[in-house]
């Protein structure tokens, strides 16, 4: 079984379709908040692959309830887990620097600008009904407990499983504390979050693969998707398209469309995870001719700090889990209240 939170739009679902070309015996399981779009995600892929066998989860990773409630669900459903995708991801309230853009245009760190955005993005976070941040929450927590939830179906004897991260090329150490994990503090959460996970990722390397579980972790370059959509308007993108297939000859970053995002996710597919490395990001890239390949490069993370990360995810956890029984148990009685009073 091939498990996907979040695949009903953008990256996730070129993924789905990619897959499916591969191999028409998979068992999907596409994990989404809304169902209706699962729903059309779903008939869309059934579309192109008749006889597929494609299942439907209702899953919004931004909450621990939903995620402990659908782990129950997949735990009833299948019997082992091969491959793992967490591939939702936000970006809430995003603004570009236009000033920095600009001085950056004519910088000599323009490419490095173009391909990791460093320095042009920050976002406006909240607090979820969880009491967490948003973005920590969703592009990572939530992930996290779902893991740990599916532990029993992804480390079993004589078998290997896979999680694949879709993290960024905006992930930076400089953005990411480790006393600030959710980034309370900062303006960058969504480049805080996405390096967490690539520590995330590291440290469940470092304690997993033992008992047979393979975390890997991929960067799908720029693409034209509901994310993008959402940080500038798409009659912009349409107008300075030319442009981007022009930046392309420069890096090949630049990937735009799904399908090429999708490139490193599905090449990770074929690997086998022996022979992959550890601590490398797996970049999608597309040349200036539109060629598509797959490129590890080194992730700046030291492994002390990674399983510092994985601890305080441990004990966020426990806290976590304690308010919602605790809520859980409150709601009980005041509904015991309320059927006494009537
Ligand atoms: N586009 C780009 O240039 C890049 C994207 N990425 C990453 O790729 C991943 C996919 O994004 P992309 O395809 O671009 O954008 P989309 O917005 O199309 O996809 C994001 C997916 O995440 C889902 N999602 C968001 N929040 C939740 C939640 N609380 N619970 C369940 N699902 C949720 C969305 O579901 P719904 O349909 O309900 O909104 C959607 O299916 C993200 O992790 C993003 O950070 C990384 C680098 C570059
Ligand atoms: C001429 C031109 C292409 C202008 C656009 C400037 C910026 C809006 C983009 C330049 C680099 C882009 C980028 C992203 C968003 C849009 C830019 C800042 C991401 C942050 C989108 C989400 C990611 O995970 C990584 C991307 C890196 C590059």
């Amino acid at each position: 079984c091939v498990c996907l939170p979040s695949v009903c739009s953008g990256i996730g679902l070129a993924l789905c379709e990619r897959l499916l070309t591969e191999d028409t015996q998979l068992r999907l399981c596409l994990a989404c908040r809304n169902m209706q779009r699962a729903e059309a995600a779903r008939s869309a892929l059934l579309t192109s692959h008749t006889g597929a066998h494609v299942d439907l989860l209702q899953l919004d990773v931004g909450s621990v309830e939903s995620v402990l409630d659908a782990a129950e669900v997949v735990k009833s459903r299948y019997n082992r887990i091969d491959f793992l995708y967490l591939n939702a991801g936000i970006m809430p309230n995003p603004q570009v620097d236009i000033r920095a853009f600009f001085k950056g245009l004519f910088s000599r760190n323009v490419i490095n600008m173009f391909a990791t955005a460093e320095g042009l993005l920050t976002q406006q976070d909240r607090l979820n009904s969880d009491g967490l941040q948003e973005v920590f929450a969703t592009n990572l927590f939530g992930h996290f407990v779902l893991i740990r939830e599916l532990e029993p179906l992804l480390c079993q004897t004589g078998h290997t499983s896979r999680v694949v991260w879709t993290s960024s090329s905006n992930a930076r150490r400089s953005a990411f504390s480790i006393d600030d994990i959710q980034h309370r503090k900062g303006t960058e959460p969504y480049s805080s979050s996405k390096y967490a996970s690539d520590m995330l990722s590291v440290a469940l390397n470092r304690r997993m693969n033992g008992q047979g579980l393979f975390s890997s972790v991929v960067c799908p370059g720029l693409v034209m998707t509901n994310l993008t959509y959402g940080i500038l308007p798409s009659s912009f993108w349409t107008l300075i398209m030319p442009i981007m297939w022009l930046i392309r000859i420069f890096t090949n970053t630049f990937t735009l469309t799904p399908y090429n995002g999708a490139e490193a996710l599905h090449w990770l597919f074929l690997q086998k995870p022996e022979s992959l490395d550890p601590r490398a990001k797996y970049h999608s890239l597309t040349s200036g001719l539109g060629t598509n390949y797959t490129k590890p490069r080194q992730m700046d993370i030291d492994g002390e700090t990674a399983d510092v990360l994985f601890s305080k995810l441990l004990e966020l956890e426990k806290v976590v889990r304690r308010k919602l029984c605790e809520r859980n148990a409150d709601n009980e009685a005041h509904q015991r209240y309320l059927s006494e009073i009537e």
